[in-house]
């Protein structure tokens, strides 16, 4: 079997429950402070989107998962959001959170959060409606593959956004590379990429699953991104404090890039 195959195989395991309670509930999902990790990657997303830079008629989140914090700050500035993942049951997840079933995870301290930062007086319900009324679709994906979305996609989006996916999906940096060609052509020249990932990390947790991730540095990361064709607008890190470190992951530090695909080769 192939490492990537081998990666695929252990994500039969994952569960988006034990995934969701590890890192989207206390004490990693604190809001008390801007130096906690949840309220630096919302400001990243919230300040990148509102430069008014990123825009146009369709968003893709590469790899959701089982969450929609990583979409929160789009709505005003695109007309369809597609989310995507390589799971039947983390896309089962999205679809129950969209149709807001009973029993779906609470993402509400994350979308007051967001209409803190983005500062417009929008109350929380009416980004929590918008988000649902401009996802269009929850599609399957396979960022190994040389078209990532199969079919599925008929033209390149305006932008995309993905959260430690790549690195966690990959089993070596090369694999880490590829992939980003691959989504890459997903994505028109001139449109934006805004990616956050885990720095150093070699696996987490997710109930019975152990995933095991490509430890991967600032410059690795912005290598990749340079190597496949993209100027680097901007990129931050954020130093993962001990009392965030819960055994769930070895995970050091979390990176945000925001990147512009070039437009001529
Ligand atoms: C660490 S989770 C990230 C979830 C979410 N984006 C977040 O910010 O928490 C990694 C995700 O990558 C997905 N994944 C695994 N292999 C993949 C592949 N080959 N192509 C696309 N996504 C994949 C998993 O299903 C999982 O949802
Ligand atoms: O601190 N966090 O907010 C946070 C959120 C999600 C994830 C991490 C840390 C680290 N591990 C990755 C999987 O590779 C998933």
């Amino acid at each position: 079997m192939s490492s990537i195959a081998a990666v695929g195989e252990n994500y039969q395991k994952f569960n988006p429950r034990a995934y969701l309670q590890n890192n989207y509930m206390p004490p990693r999902a604190d809001f008390s402070s801007d130096d906690f990790v949840v309220p630096w990657k919302l400001r990243c997303l919230a300040e990148a989107f509102g430069t008014g830079e990123i825009h146009g008629h369709t968003v893709i989140d590469i790899g959701s998962g089982p969450t929609i914090y990583q979409i929160l700050s789009s709505p005003d500035h695109f007309e369809e959001i597609i989310m995507t993942d390589f799971l039947e049951v983390n896309r089962e997840v999205l679809r129950r959170w969209l149709q807001a079933e009973p029993g779906s995870f609470d993402w509400s301290p994350y979308i007051k959060h967001a209409c803190i930062l983005e500062g417009k007086g929008e109350h929380w319900k009416d980004k929590e409606r918008k988000l649902r009324d401009k996802v269009k679709h929850v599609l399957p994906i396979d960022i190994h593959q040389l078209k990532p979305l199969g079919s599925a996609l008929t033209e390149p989006a305006d932008a995309l956004v993905s959260t430690f996916c790549l690195e966690a999906a990959s089993p070596n940096y090369e694999s880490f590379q590829k992939a980003l060609e691959n989504v890459t052509t997903l994505l028109k020249p001139g449109g934006h990429f805004l990616m956050i990932g885990a720095l150093e990390e070699s696996f987490y947790l997710a109930g019975e699953a152990k995933l095991l991730v490509v430890p991967v540095t600032e410059e690795d990361v912005k290598e990749a991104f340079t190597r496949c064709g993209y100027k680097i607008c901007d990129f931050r890190t954020y130093v993962m404090p001990s009392s965030l470190k819960i055994g769930v992951d070895d995970v050091r530090g979390i990176f945000f890039v925001h990147a512009q695909k070039k437009t001529q080769a």
